[in-house]
């Protein structure tokens, strides 16, 4: 800390390093294009560092991650963080054992995300990759992914996600013709997250393509 600012610089770096290496690996594969996508890691009880708005997420330097509080207003900047911001801090806000939020637009995310919309779930079992996920310890299990409809209206998404998290722990939710929010303890665990969904719903979409799909 700082005398002029309420937060670690250093941490802000380390934060900053974690998302710019982990989110160009995830660009690569072509999960962020198009400036989409957005990507955060809690700095302490108070400060989230959080990628800036409109950035091209394949190539983001430190000035593209800024730091919010856990109401989402900016901490020291006059940057504009993420268009959706609230979904990030609304997760930190609730749960102090989150450390990591990560938000992608794959093609699989979003194919599935529309499919899928009218039922409200994508049914993810049997699944050896199901172990992926925190507190799994067998393939034996099911794991309904929400989709939520899409809306530009934040705080409307935002009171849709909590009525979600009243219903016990999760790892993601999917948005209709958008993508999926997914999240972790930490980036390690976040990413073993996003990539275990992404994974299943390529495998779902295989399945349904092969007419073999029980969703
Ligand atoms: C470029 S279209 C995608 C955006 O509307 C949004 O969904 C998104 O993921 C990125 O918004 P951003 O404000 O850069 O965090
Ligand atoms: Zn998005």
């Amino acid at each position: 800390m700082t005398a002029s600012l309420p937060y670690d610089p250093q941490r802000l770096a380390r934060c900053a390093d974690e998302i710019i290496v982990n989110v160009r690996e995830l660009a690569e594969r072509g999960w962020t294009p198009a400036t989409s996508s957005n990507f955060s890691c809690r700095m302490d009880a108070t400060n989230v560092a959080i990628t800036v708005s409109g950035r091209d997420k394949g190539r983001l330097v430190a000035a593209d991650i800024m730091v919010v509080d856990v109401g989402g207003n900016p901490v020291a900047t006059t940057q504009k963080s993420s268009a959706e911001t609230l979904l990030h801090t609304q997760l930190y806000k609730r749960f102090p054992e989150i450390g990591c939020v990560l938000h992608t637009h794959s093609v699989n995310q979003t194919v599935a995300s529309r499919l899928y919309a009218a039922k409200g779930a994508i049914r993810l079992e049997g699944y050896e990759l199901l172990k992926a996920f925190a507190g799994n310890t067998t393939h034996d299990t099911l794991l309904d992914l929400p989709v939520l409809p899409n809306t530009q209206d934040m705080p409307e998404l935002a009171s849709k996600v909590e009525a979600l998290l009243d219903g016990g722990p999760m790892w993601g939710y999917l948005i209709e013709g958008h993508g999926l929010y997914a999240w972790g303890r930490d980036m390690a665990e976040a990413r073993r997250h996003l990539e275990a969904f992404e994974f299943l719903l390529a495998c779902e979409l295989e399945m349904r393509r092969l007419g073999a799909s029980s969703n």
